[in-house]
């Protein structure tokens, strides 16, 4: 994806954007995407796959990895239940300055918490933060760090008998090292939901949900 995307995005956004209205900012998003540039976004096929599983969970407690531009922080904070702690990490400080506006633009600031820096430093803060699991991961950040990421959520205790990982790319980009990991641990019990790459009907991807049974 294009450096830069997150600025024009950002420009886009301004511009055209009808402001306290979350769907209709995932909707705004979503044609800049296939009508002037794609971007790194879940979008909007992939996107219907996770509301699925997020209003099949009907998560109170959940972490994304991987914030970006805020686009699936949106998707899903628009589908959690009343006092329900959504937090959302963020290691580059010029995508989350534009997710936090895209964020407040959309109205969904007491919604969304977001953290900045690297996964590996923010996970083991969380229990400190009052947070005793979480009910739903939405992985979508390096793809090389959905491996280690995961084995730290376990070694936190941050999962819990049901928690439900969801991963972003497991086709492509791909991070075979975790489908491996999750596919072959009998702690887990996982299903793939092939798809197709955000903004790109003609390449494979796919969404991989992986139950944690401890
Ligand atoms: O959904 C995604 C797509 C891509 C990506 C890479 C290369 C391409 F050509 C197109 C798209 C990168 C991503 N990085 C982190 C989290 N999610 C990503
Ligand atoms: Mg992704």
């Amino acid at each position: 994806t294009a450096e830069g995307f997150h600025l024009r995005l950002l420009e886009h956004v301004r511009k055209t954007v009808k402001p306290g209205d979350a769907s209709n900012m995932i909707a705004t998003i979503d044609n800049y995407c296939y009508t002037v540039e794609s971007g790194m976004n879940v979008g909007d096929v992939k996107g219907k796959i996770l509301d699925d599983i997020v209003l099949e969970t009907n998560p109170t407690t959940v972490l994304e990895l991987g914030t970006f531009c805020g686009y699936s922080a949106l998707r899903i904070a628009r589908n959690l239940p009343e006092n329900s702690r959504f937090f959302t990490v963020e290691f580059n400080p010029e995508h989350a300055a534009v997710a936090k506006e895209i964020i407040h633009t959309a109205g969904m600031d007491d919604k969304i918490q977001m953290l900045i820096g690297p996964s590996q430093e923010m996970i083991p803060q969380f229990k400190g933060m009052g947070v005793s699991h979480f009910d739903l991961v939405f992985v979508d950040h390096e793809k090389d760090l959905y491996k280690p990421d995961v084995i730290l959520l376990e070694k936190e205790g941050l999962l819990k008998k049901g928690s439900v990982i969801v991963a972003d790319n497991v086709v492509y980009p791909g991070s075979p090292d975790y489908i491996d990991y999750v596919r072959n641990n009998p702690k887990f019990k996982s299903t793939n939901y092939m798809s197709e790459l955000e903004y790109h009907k003609d390449v494979v991807d796919a969404i991989e949900k992986s139950i944690y049974i401890g």
